[in-house]
Order: C-alpha cells, then sequence, then structure tokens
C-alpha cells in the first residue's frame, strides 16, 4: 500500500478523538514553532556541517562505504541477556524496582505504561512506510540548517565526522507520552525522596507545561555490512528521560563496565526508558545516564520511536539540594538549559557529563564514556575538563556546597527555578499520526 493511501487510511481509535480535534499541521505551524526548543544547540560551530548533509540513499548501498565503518565496534563484547530490568508499572513495588534499575544500570524496560500498543504500532508501521521511500522523496521535507523537525541524519551525528547507518525524522510535540514521560520523571525522583515540593517547575507544582521535548523516529535500513558499522555510536541522551518504542527487532544495546554491551531484547509492549544526563545532574550523580549503541541488520530494517523528554528551555538544571549530605556534596554546579548542555555535548561528546564533575571520583571510571581514540570524533583535540576539584575536595570533606557554589539553596532544588523562556508562542499539540500524514501529504 502506498504511504499515501496508508497514512490516509489510518483508522482512528475512538480512543484518540481528542487528537484528532487538535487538528494542526506541521504545514500551518508557524516556524517559530517548530524550531523552538533545542534547536540552537544543534546550530553554529560544527554542528550545522553535518546537519547540512543529508542521508544516502541507503537502499542503493551494496557495500559499506568506508566512511560507514567503525572500527571500535567489537572493542567490547556484546551479550545476549535477559538481565537488563523490566518494571511493572503495575507492580507494587515499581517504585523501588525503577529507582534501583536506575542506580544500577541507567536503563529499565517498563510494562503496563498506559501507551496503547495500537497507537504504537500505528505510529510504526507509518514511520517505516515513510522511510521506506525513496531518498528524493523522503528529502521534500528535510530539515532546513538550524531547524529541528524535519528529515535527515539522527541529530547526534552532528557531532561526528564518521557516518551512522541511520536516518531520522525528528518532530517536537507533546501528546500522550509526555504524560508518561513526567510520571517517570517524578517516580525516578520519588524513590531519590523527593517530592514536588522540592522541585520549582515554572507553573503550578509539578505541572510541566513547558517541559521540551523532541520525538525522534529512527530508521536503520538493512546493511549490507553489519558488522563494520553502527547504527548509533555510543552514547548518553542529553535529556532528563528518554523512552525508547524499539519494535520487535534488537539492535539496542546498553554498556556495562567490566563486561560489555547488552542487546535489550525486545519484551512485547515494553518501552525502554533511559536515564539521561540531566536526570543524573539532577539526581546529583545518584543516577547515571546509559551509554547505548544501535546496531543494524542484514536482512531487517529496524524502526525505533524515540521521546526525549527535558525541562523547559532556559531553566538551567542543578543537583537537588536534598540529595546533598556529608558523603554527597553536590557533583555537579547549576549547569545550563539543555541547549547550552547539547552545545557543550557536541564539543566533548561523551565526555560532557564527567567535564562539569566538580570532583571525579569516578572520573577515571567514566573516561570510557569517550569512544575509544576519539574515533570519528569531529573535534582534532582532546577537551579540557574544567577544574573544580580544590572546590569540590572541601565540598566533600565539609558536605556543605563550596562556597562560591551560585546553585539552588533555598528550596532544595530549584533547578527549575530560573526564569523560564518567554512564553512560547503556543505549545503545539498534535498527534504523531496526524504528523506522518501531514508529512506524507508534504512528499506527494
Ligand atoms: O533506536 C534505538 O533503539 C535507540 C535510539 C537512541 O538511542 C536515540 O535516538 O537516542
Ligand atoms: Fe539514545
Amino acid at each position: 500500500m502506498p504511504i499515501y493511501s496508508l497514512a490516509k487510511g489510518i483508522k482512528f481509535h475512538p480512543k484518540y478523538k481528542y487528537y484528532l480535534s487538535l487538528s494542526l499541521s506541521l504545514s500551518t505551524m508557524p516556524a517559530s514553532a517548530s524550531a523552538r526548543v533545542v534547536p540552537d544547540a544543534y546550530e553554529g560551530n560544527s554542528v550545522n556541517v553535518v546537519l547540512d548533509q543529508v542521508p544516502d540513499d541507503f537502499n542503493s548501498l551494496h557495500e559499506l562505504p568506508d566512511s560507514y565503518a567503525w572500527t571500535t565496534l567489537n572493542e567490547h563484547p556484546s551479550l545476549d541477556s535477559d538481565s537488563v530490568p523490566v518494571v511493572d508499572l503495575n507492580d507494587p513495588n515499581a517504585l523501588q524496582l525503577l529507582g534501583h534499575a536506575c542506580k544500577t544500570w541507567g536503563v529499565f524496560q517498563l510494562t503496563n505504561h498506559g501507551i496503547p500498543q495500537t497507537l504504537v504500532h500505528d505510529m510504526e508501521s507509518a514511520a517505516r512506510s515513510l522511510f521506506s521511500l525513496p531518498a528524493q522523496q523522503k528529502l521534500k521535507v528535510a530539515r532546513s540548517p538550524g531547524q529541528i523537525s524535519g528529515y535527515g541524519f539522527h541529530l547526534i551525528a552532528a557531532f561526528w565526522d564518521k557516518q551512522q547507518w541511520s536516518d531520522c525524522i525528528t518532530e517536537e510535540f507533546e501528546k500522550e507520552i509526555k504524560k508518561l514521560a513526567s510520571r517517570l520523571m517524578w517516580l525516578m525522583l520519588a524513590s531519590l525522596g523527593i517530592s514536588k515540593d522540592d522541585v520549582e517547575w515554572d507553573g503550578p507544582k509539578g505541572d510541566d507545561q513547558n517541559a521540551s521535548a523532541v520525538f525522534q523516529f529512527n530508521s536503520y535500513p538493512s546493511c549490507p555490512d553489519p558488522d563494520r558499522t553502527l547504527g548509533l555510536v555510543p552514547h548518553t541522551d542529553s535529556s532528563l528521560v528518554s523512552i525508547v518504542h524499539q519494535s520487535n527487532i534488537d539492535g539496542l544495546q546498553v554498556f556495562r563496565e567490566g563486561t560489555g554491551w547488552f542487546t535489550i531484547q525486545p519484551v512485547p509492549g515494553a518501552l525502554v526508558v533511559n536515564v539521561g544526563d540531566l536526570m543524573s545532574i539532577l539526581s546529583n550523580g545518584l543516577y547515571s545516564s546509559v551509554l547505548h549503541r544501535v546496531l543494524v541488520k542484514r536482512a531487517q530494517h529496524r524502526i525505533s520511536l524515540v521521546y526525549h523528554y527535558g525541562p523547559p528551555a532556559a531553566v538551567k538544571i542543578a543537583p537537588l539540594e536534598k540529595l546533598f549530605g556529608p558523603s554527597h556534596p553536590p557533583l555537579y554546579p547549576p549547569v545550563t538549559n539543555w541547549n547550552e548542555y547539547i552545545s557543550t555535548k557536541a564539543k566533548l561528546k561523551g565526555k560532557a557529563l564527567p567535564s562539569l564533575r566538580l570532583y571525579d571520583p569516578l572520573m577515571n571510571e567514566l573516561g570510557h564514556l569517550q569512544p575509544k581514540g576519539l574515533e570519528g570524533q569531529r573535534t582534532e583535540n582532546s577537551p579540557k575538563t574544567v577544574s573544580n576539584r580544590g572546590l569540590g575536595q572541601r565540598a566533600r570533606e565539609s558536605g556543605r556546597p563550596p562556597r562560591n557554589f551560585k546553585g539552588p539553596r533555598a528550596k532544595g532544588l530549584a533547578a527549575f527555578s530560573q526564569p523560564a523562556s518567554p512564553p512560547q508562542a503556543g505549545y503545539f499539540f498534535f498527534n504523531v499520526l496526524l504528523f506522518l500524514s501531514v508529512i506524507t501529504d508534504r512528499i506527494y
């Protein structure tokens, strides 16, 4: 079935009538709305270089071009294992299980999450059909330079010279999954003893109307030489929380120090939840963002749907003061907002988060986050790390924030207390299926 009729013919379950009534389309969105939340970070310096490029027509490549070959691919063993924790949201112990998973793995699979399977499957098959179109057609909705929405490489591809065997459509919007992401964020914090009263969100307590989010459709076409390339390089997500639907085709792997890469075997109906870098900062290092990568297949075209959830765009992220203690001085300064953090990430990649640490007993362990030999890295020189160890040392001894720590003191965290950006010109609500059908309309 051609994508046009597929998207047009999507049968909306009555439950989704709500979304249909919010029939905003991409084509009617003002430019300011489609380029709002994260894009600045991807503009400027080296980042645009790759965002201006467009993905190859993968179907026409019968051999792997050298630009896609990653020699670090087999540096660590790959293990098939069912040990990545599965958390059932209906489990009476869900909070503890989720907290434990965040502390020990930085990732878990979530079941009974409340997102209707039919919605997820419809999205997946619409995305699959869209990605299967010839390259020239997909390029009709190519991302413009400096914009986050549209077709192109995965956004992290901009950080690397070497190419990854994947393409991607990105969009920002709000929908059902935002409620889940927000709920997960609060559960993660609750399991550290943090309540909504400890966090000043800009809005009524716990009201995250201005939270930022990016939705991504990733496509990993079948590959003639899957053992020499990567769909996505090892990376951590820069978000607070990321939610991944990885269909029933495996390929997503998470790294465990001293062991290697664990494949996250798809559990039917489960979503994968990643702790992101900003959550590591917020939790004062109690949770660690998970290093993960994606492998590709010789004969299968893998699709994944990813929702990256973060704080309002202009809000500074800082460790929660309530989590400080004699053995837990603040591990990070009030960092920056999500935009600025992504800029740091573009330059330092896996070293971005460790570089911000005020002291770093774990620095050497975390060093592995930098792919060995900086393979494929855009910058030539090794980044300098911020050296605030003197400050951190004193803080560690006293258990108090360092004297010139500019972080939030008054209310636990006011990680979210910085002035938010001017009310963003209308937060747009629309459904992903509508989005796909609008994109499809524009292609035809
Ligand atoms: O495709 C996947 O399973 C994961 C994608 C991912 O890690 C990302 O988009 O950041
Ligand atoms: Fe990721």
